[in-house]
């Protein structure tokens, strides 16, 4: 048998993808699960207990497809600008919503129902097949596959439209923002400035478009189906019952989502969610009855003096959308309301090594990175990072501990308030 160094590198994978797959399919089988397919009622999602290995097959897959590219084939791939052509056509007149569950629909109607033309549609539509977005089971006929049909949901099909029409045109001025402002940390130069000509930072721009802010939203909602990013894991990645009888001020905690999750199976917290006041404004309706009271809404400035006292102040993806000069002053500003041993608790990604964690999941991670930077000219902290962001702040800032959920990729970084 041939040592392992001699063995080449995608024979090596073909036989890892052989085992690995192997045990997926008997573990799928041996819980009642369908094995993964296209068609239109194939589950969306996967096990959660299956994930590290379907993490090694999906590595492993990328990696042979990869090596069996070249070069240019590979770069294509990377670049992939007109994939997003046909996402942005798809999602803007929203075609998935048109195709019926179970059902078809012509290029011809979708035609009529778009007003964009036969021919148009039919080049559109062939293409986001070859994606496998759509299938056309009989000619000029257009039915779902299992990813069109996600595409249906109307704030995935929000995203997908975010996606094409806010995101795209403003990744291309990436290099145009770094040229124009080097070094800038500023959430009002940036690449999103530069594409929509304004001096607004984004939340401000946006806030002014209805239709665009509606995108936004079903964005962030989306977010929630990025593995490890549920707001229902929320009560397992940090041990809440700890705290005791707690008061939690939620600081940038949106319209309550997290904070209702958390109401739910602690008994023992109250919370304050404080946000914007276009944010809050109505959102004490979504509380259940039977939470009301310990779940409160407060309008309150990010970068404004807190002035709840409390026994734990919890961010949840808040930092991201800073540079450091910014989000130095959100951690001061909080300071005249702690009380010793006052915990900071942070939920935020915690930027993964090299070759740490697998290389699908660091991809998300370094593509979120850049189009932090695209937006608000925030990014994603490396752990020393967010070391040093705590020290600049003040020395009384201690990091106690890290939590790393297992397949997620928010860590909980846990800092306690501390005499010097
Ligand atoms: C990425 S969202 C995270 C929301 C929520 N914490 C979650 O995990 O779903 C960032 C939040 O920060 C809030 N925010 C941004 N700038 C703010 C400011 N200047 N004052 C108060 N809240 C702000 C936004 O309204 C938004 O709710």
């Amino acid at each position: 048998m041939a040592s392992p160094s001699s063995t080449p590198r995608i024979v090596e994978l073909a036989a890892q993808i052989s085992s690995s797959v192997t045990e997926l399919q008997e573990r799928l089988s041996a819980q009642g699960i369908p094995s993964p397919s296209f068609a239109e009622d194939s589950p969306p999602d996967f096990p959660a207990d299956l994930e590290s290995l379907r993490d090694s097959v999906i590595d492993a897959t990328a990696e042979l497809n990869e090596l069996l590219l070249d070069p240019l084939q590979l770069l294509y791939r990377f670049a992939a600008i007109p994939n997003m052509v046909g996402i942005d056509a798809i999602s803007r007149y929203n075609i998935a919503g048109m195709v019926p569950h179970g059902g078809q629909i012509s290029f011809a109607e979708i035609s009529e129902r778009t007003g964009m033309d036969k021919g148009l549609v039919r080049r559109l539509m062939r293409h986001a097949m070859s994606m496998r977005i759509f299938r056309e089971p009989e000619p000029e006929m257009v039915a779902h596959t299992k990813i069109s049909k996600y595409l249906s949901i109307p704030y995935i099909n929000a995203w997908a439209s975010f996606e094409g029409r806010d995101t795209w045109p403003a990744a291309t001025r990436v290099m145009d923002a770094v040229e124009k402002w080097p070094g800038s940390e500023e959430p009002n130069q940036t690449a999103f400035s530069l594409a929509n000509n304004t001096d607004k930072p984004v939340f401000e721009f946006i806030g002014a478009y209805p239709e665009r802010m509606m995108r936004f939203g079903a964005g962030m909602k989306a977010v929630d189906h990025v593995p490890g990013h549920a707001p229902e894991l929320i009560s397992k990645d940090y041990d809440w019952a700890s705290l005791g009888n707690a008061s939690i001020v939620n600081v940038g905690g949106g319209r309550g989502q997290i904070a209702i999750e958390l109401a739910q199976n602690f008994e023992n917290v109250k919370l304050t969610v404080q946000d914007a006041a276009m944010m809050v404004e109505g959102a004490e309706s979504d509380v259940p009855n039977q939470l009301k009271g310990r779940v409160e809404f407060m309008k309150h400035e990010l970068f404004d003096t807190q002035t709840l006292e409390a026994d734990a102040y919890f961010f949840r993806m808040v930092f991201r959308n800073w540079c450091d000069k910014y989000a130095i002053q959100i951690l001061k500003a909080q300071i005249p309301a702690l009380r010793p041993g006052a915990k900071i608790l942070i939920q935020d990604a915690c930027m993964p090594e090299h070759d740490s964690v697998p290389l699908w999941r660091e991809r998300v991670q370094r593509s979120v990175d850049l189009m932090l930077k695209c937006y608000t000219n925030g990014r994603t902290r490396y752990l020393d990072e967010w070391k040093a962001l705590l020290a600049a702040a003040d020395e009384r800032f201690k990091l106690h501990q890290v939590f790393l959920p297992e397949n997620s990729l928010l860590s909980i970084l846990e800092i306690h308030w501390v005499q010097v």
